[in-house]
C-alpha cells in the first residue's frame, strides 16, 4: 500500500471513530499530504530517509509542536500554541515521519484512566463480554487507542509512572518507556522531571524500535539527557565478555519477582503471567525468583514525589507568566482581587488540584522529613533492589570492586504483569461509585511505578490467553506484560519484549 493511503485512512479513521482518542486530529488536507506523496517518491526510488518516512506519528498533546496546539488537556493552556518543536518532535520530522495528529490524556499526565481532561474521557476501542466501554488506561490513553483503532502508524506518550505501559496493557498495544535520560524531553511539559520519560506506542515491537532508533540521541538542550560519554560506556558495558553471550541467542536468566504475587492479581491476569513465563522457558530460557522487598513501598512513595514536583512546576501557571487567565466574577479576572485563585481553581481540573495540594503538603516546613525525604529514601532502597536483582553493577553506578555477580540474582530482565487486572469498565470511573475514588487509580499504577522510580527500561507487550474451547475467540483474554530490564538495556527489554508479544497462550 502507499504511503498516501496508509495515512489517508488513519485521517479517516480519525474522523470516523468517536474514541475521543485525538485533541487536535489532523485536518483533511493540508502541508502533510504534500510531504506524504514526496515520502512515497523517495520510497519509489528506494530512498526512503527511515523506516518511518511518510508515516503518520500521533503526538501526546503534552508535548510542543508548532503547527498544532498543545493543551495537556488542560483548561489553563486551553490558547497555548508552542513557538517551537520539542526535540522528539524535531527528530521524527528528520526522520521523514509526519505529524499525526495531537492525542488526548489526563490533565498534564495525571491519572490512570484518560479521564481527567478537558475535552473528555478517551474511549477505548476495545470493549468487554457485554459490549461495555472500558478505560483506556491512562495517561497517554489517546495515544494508546489511535494506535489501536488504526489512526495513526505509531504515537508518542509520556511515561511518569506508567502512563505509556498501562494504556498499552488495556489497549493491546506495545508501550515502551525507556531508560531515564535516553530520549530528550526538550519542549515536553513537565509533570515531575526526576522521573518523566517519553515513551513509544506502536503496534508491534519493530515499529517502537524504529522510532525509538531515531530517538535515542544524546540532546545538549535538555540538561538530564544522557551524554555521548556515558552511552558509550554503557555500550561497551552491555558488549563485554560477561554480558554478550545473551546476545547471541543463549538462556536468558528470566527474573520474577516475589513481591508482586499480589492478592489483588485476578485469575486471568495471574495465568496470563504463568503462561508467559512457560512460553518463554519452552524457548530455552531459565526462571528465577528475585525478591524486590522495597516495592510495597513503591506506590506511596511515587504518590508523594510525583505530586510534590508536580506543584512545583505547576506553580508558573497564575494567568500572569503562563496559563490563560482566569476570569473573577465581573468577567475581568481581576476586580475580586483573586486573580491566582480564579485562574488556578477554574483552569485546573480536580485531580490535577489534588496533586498540587498533596506535593505543597509533603514540601511544607513540617511535613518535609515525614514524607518528601522519606519517600526519597524508599526511592533509594527501590533502586538497590533491581541492582541486587540484575547484579552486574552498572557503569554508571558504584561499581563492584571485585566483580562479584551473586549466583541467587543475576537475572537479565524482569518479567511481571503491566496491571493487577484487565481495563475496568468506563462507566465505573465517571458514575461516582468507591471506583472513582483517586486511590483506586493509583492503585493501579503498582506494577509500573517501580522501573520509573529506578529509572529502568520497561514494555508492555500485550499476550493473549486461549479460552481453551479453541472456537469462542471472544472469550480470549488479552493481558499487558511488562519486560523490565537493568539501566541502559532497552534493546534487551525489547528483544525479550518482541519473544512475548502477539502470542497466543494456553493453547496446549
Ligand atoms: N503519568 C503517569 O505516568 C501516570 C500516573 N498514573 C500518574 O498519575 O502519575
Amino acid at each position: 500500500m502507499s504511503l498516501l493511503r496508509e495515512a489517508e485512512r488513519c485521517v479517516a479513521k480519525q474522523h470516523a471513530h468517536c474514541l475521543n482518542a485525538f485533541i487536535t486530529p489532523l485536518a483533511r488536507t493540508g502541508q502533510w499530504l504534500d510531504r506524504v506523496k514526496e515520502a512515497d517518491r523517495r520510497r519509489e526510488k528506494g530512498e526512503p530517509k527511515s523506516a518511518v518516512d511518510g508515516r503518520l506519528v500521533a503526538i501526546k498533546d503534552n508535548i510542543c509542536t508548532r503547527d498544532l496546539p498543545t493543551t495537556c488537556a488542560s483548561g489553563i493552556l486551553d490558547k497555548f500554541t508552542s513557538p517551537f518543536n520539542a526535540t522528539v518532535v524535531e527528530q521524527l520530522e528528520k526522520a521523514g515521519a509526519v505529524l499525526g495528529g495531537k492525542t488526548n490524556l489526563d490533565e498534564f499526565g495525571m491519572g490512570s484512566h484518560s479521564i481527567h481532561s478537558r475535552f473528555g474521557p478517551v474511549r477505548n476501542s476495545r470493549r468487554d463480554r457485554d459490549g461495555q466501554e472500558l478505560s483506556a488506561g491512562g495517561s497517554s490513553g489517546g495515544s494508546a487507542v489511535a494506535v489501536a483503532a488504526g489512526q495513526c502508524y505509531s504515537a508518542l506518550g509520556t511515561d511518569t509512572g506508567g502512563s505509556v505501559r498501562l494504556p498499552a496493557a488495556y489497549t493491546g498495544t506495545v508501550g515502551f518507556k525507556p531508560s531515564y535520560g535516553l530520549i530528550s524531553r526538550w519542549g515536553v511539559v513537565a509533570y515531575a522531571n526526576s522521573l518523566d520519560t517519553v515513551g513509544i506506542l506502536g503496534s508491534d515491537t519493530s515499529s517502537v524500535r524504529d522510532i525509538f532508533s531515531i530517538l535515542n540521541r544524546h540532546d545538549p538542550r535538555d540538561p538530564t539527557s544522557l551524554s555521548q560519554l556515558s552511552r558509550s560506556r554503557i555500550r561497551c558495558h552491555l558488549q563485554s565478555p560477561q554480558l554478550s553471550s545473551r546476545l547471541k541467542s543463549s538462556p536468558l536468566r528470566i527474573g520474577v519477582p516475589l513481591e508482586y504475587n499480589l492478592s489483588e492479581l485476578t485469575p486471568s491476569v495471574r495465568l496470563a503471567w504463568v503462561l508467559s513465563l512457560a512460553h518463554l522457558q519452552a524457548q530455552g530460557h531459565t526462571i528465577h525468583p528475585v525478591s524486590l522487598p522495597a516495592t510495597k513501598h513503591a506506590l506511596s512513595a511515587y504518590y508523594i514525589l510525583a505530586p510534590a514536583e508536580a506543584s512545583s512546576n505547576l506553580a508558573k501557571y497564575d494567568g500572569v507568566r503562563y496559563g490563560t487567565r482566569g476570569e473573577g466574577p465581573d468577567g475581568t479576572g481581576q476586580a475580586d482581587g483573586y486573580l491566582y485563585a480564579n485562574t488556578r481553581g477554574s483552569g485546573f481540573g480536580s485531580e490535577v488540584q489534588r496533586r498540587i495540594l498533596l506535593g505543597t503538603f509533603s514540601l511544607s516546613a513540617d511535613a518535609m522529613d515525614n514524607y518528601f525525604i522519606q519517600a526519597q529514601r524508599v526511592r533509594r532502597l527501590i533502586q538497590q533492589d533491581f541492582n541486587a536483582a540484575f547484579a552486574r553493577q552498572h557503569p554508571l553506578v558504584a561499581e563492584d570492586t571485585d566483580g562479584h555477580v551473586s549466583e541467587s540474582a543475576n537475572v537479565d530482565v524482569i518479567v511481571c504483569p503491566t496491571t493487577t487486572s484487565s481495563p475496568p469498565r468506563l462507566s465505573e470511573l465517571t458514575n461516582g461509585t468507591s471506583k472513582t475514588s483517586p486511590l483506586d487509580a493509583y492503585v493501579n499504577d503498582v506494577f509500573t511505578v517501580p522501573a520509573s522510580l529506578a529509572g529502568l527500561p520497561a514494555i508492555s507487550v500485550p499476550v493473549t490467553v486461549s479460552s481453551k474451547s479453541g472456537q469462542d475467540s471472544s472469550a480470549d483474554e488479552l493481558t499487558g506484560i511488562q519486560v523490565v530490564g537493568q539501566y541502559g538495556d532497552d534493546e534487551l527489554v525489547m528483544n525479550v519484549g518482541e519473544l512475548l508479544a502477539g502470542s497466543r497462550l494456553g493453547d496446549n
